[in-house]
């Protein structure tokens, strides 16, 4: 056994363009846009034909054709075939989750290189058939000959056939991602204009951001994509006010196209290695992965709201790591809705919410929110659930190697209840 660890590198990453849900990639599979993300990287870093450690991925929406989906994407793409691949799931965490389990291998010198990615596509969702259509042509399917197979398909009701649609909701409580976050927003008192204001922001952020060439090293256009194409550069506040609301009713309905996700498609992949790893092949980190924590939440017994996990992960990491919420150069809060990223931020100041639900003796405060998503987050980018992991380490990654030295914090919601968060430092 090996009890030592070691530093793990963040080199660089790669992303196709998102874009809106049945748009760009109406034809595109989740394995497409893997692979397009992995080979964006491989073409990038000069893997051709390298065996790497370990390729660790995902998606939240899987055919079950996939079910080797990150293996696939590897021997679809241009890395050695003897590059072994895991497929992970932690819904919105998945990316984030994929770069933990490479980095943890990393840092206890199982492997010196591997890449994390995730893909989604709402676009080529998994319909399945009803259970109860299923289960009688899986009859017809085992039936010895015809008169058995024409015996089982006679068995067929038209109650039989139905389909079975992906549902963007908590089986558990009925409710969809955004009904849950507008409960949160009404418990937090979170305004509809703070709300539009942290959605424009995001759009200019994300704008500038691509005009200022920040993007360049991290997207490869994809299928005649070259932006993310949710992005609208002239998003205002004011043009957003103007949005119906969708999620939630009455006090609670402050939630708008504008400052809710679009369901997207996209895949991103992120390159992690050692410290020898990087100088042997002449590459300078652009950070380092420092530590993650994941918590989980009970939402389903009204214990806490959906999406406020990472609210209780952070806490548990500063504390590891001796920092305080204020000690970073830039937070990387996932926008899986405004309401969600404001409802944390206020949980956080909040000396009840602190000292009853987190155990502090004092709030965690106030961030800088100079600091907050500068480059644009989710909002604007659009958010495939798997793929957002790896867009927001490339992004915290990269910023930091431009600062030269600092911290990021990189905070993740996830649906069942669960937030999945890390620390980048250079
Ligand atoms: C852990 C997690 O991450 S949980 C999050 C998981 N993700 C989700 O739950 C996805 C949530 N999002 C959704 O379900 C959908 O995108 C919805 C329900 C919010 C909106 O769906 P739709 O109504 O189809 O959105 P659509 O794109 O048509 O936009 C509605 C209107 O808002 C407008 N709009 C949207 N964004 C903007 C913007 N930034 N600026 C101006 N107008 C905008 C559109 O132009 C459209 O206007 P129109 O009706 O005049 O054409």
């Amino acid at each position: 056994m090996n009890p030592t660890t070691q530093r793990v590198a963040v080199l660089g990453g790669n992303r196709t363009p998102f874009a809106r849900s049945n748009t760009a990639y109406a034809d595109v599979s989740n394995q497409e846009l893997l692979t397009a993300a992995i080979d964006g990287l491989v073409a990038r870093f000069g893997l051709q034909d390298e065996r790497l450690g370990e390729v660790v991925a995902g998606a939240v929406l899987k055919h079950a054709r996939d079910f080797n989906l990150t293996r696939e994407a590897v021997l679809g793409s241009r890395l050695a075939p003897e590059t072994p691949a895991t497929d992970i799931q932690e819904a919105c965490g998945t990316g984030l989750q994929a770069a933990i389990q490479v980095a943890n291998k990393i840092a206890l010198g199982q492997i010196d290189v591997g890449i994390a990615g995730g893909t989604d596509t709402t676009s080529d969702a998994p319909v399945a058939i009803s259970d109860r259509l299923r289960k009688k042509l899986m009859k017809v399917n085992a039936a010895r000959d015809t008169v058995g197979k024409v015996k089982a398909l006679g068995a067929i009701r038209p109650g039989d056939i139905g389909l079975e649609i992906p549902q963007n909701g908590e089986p558990r409580t009925r409710l969809s991602m955004g009904e849950h976050a507008a409960l949160t927003a009404l418990e937090w008192q979170i305004t509809r204009e703070d709300q539009d204001e942290l959605a424009a922001a995001s759009h200019q952020h994300l704008a500038a951001a691509y005009d200022a060439g920040f993007l360049d090293d991290q997207v490869t256009a994809f299928r005649g994509l070259e932006r993310d194409n949710n992005l609208r550069p002239d998003s205002t506040a004011e043009k957003l006010a103007k949005l119906k609301p969708v999620f939630g009713r009455g006090e609670a309905a402050t939630m708008t196209a504008g400052n809710s996700t679009p369901l997207t498609d996209g895949a991103s992949a992120v390159l992690l290695s050692s410290e020898e790893w990087a100088a042997e092949h002449g590459l300078e980190p652009l950070a380092y992965f420092v530590d993650s924590e994941t918590a989980a939440v009970d939402y389903v017994h009204g214990g806490e709201g959906l999406l406020m996990a990472p609210a209780y992960a952070v806490p548990r990491m500063l504390e590891r790591n001796g920092l305080t919420l204020q000690d970073f150069d830039f937070y990387e809060i996932h926008e899986a809705f405004a309401s969600q990223v404001l409802s944390t931020l206020k949980a956080w100041e909040d000396p009840i919410f602190c000292k009853e639900r987190l155990g502090l003796d004092a709030p965690l405060g106030s961030i800088d929110r100079s600091r907050l998503n500068v480059n644009g987050s989710s909002l604007a980018a659009g958010h495939p659930f798997a793929a957002t992991g790896g867009r927001i380490i490339n992004v915290a990654a990269k910023l930091l190697a431009e600062k030269g030295s600092g911290r990021a914090l990189i905070s993740i919601c996830a649906a069942g209840g669960q937030g999945v968060v890390a620390i980048l430092e250079r």
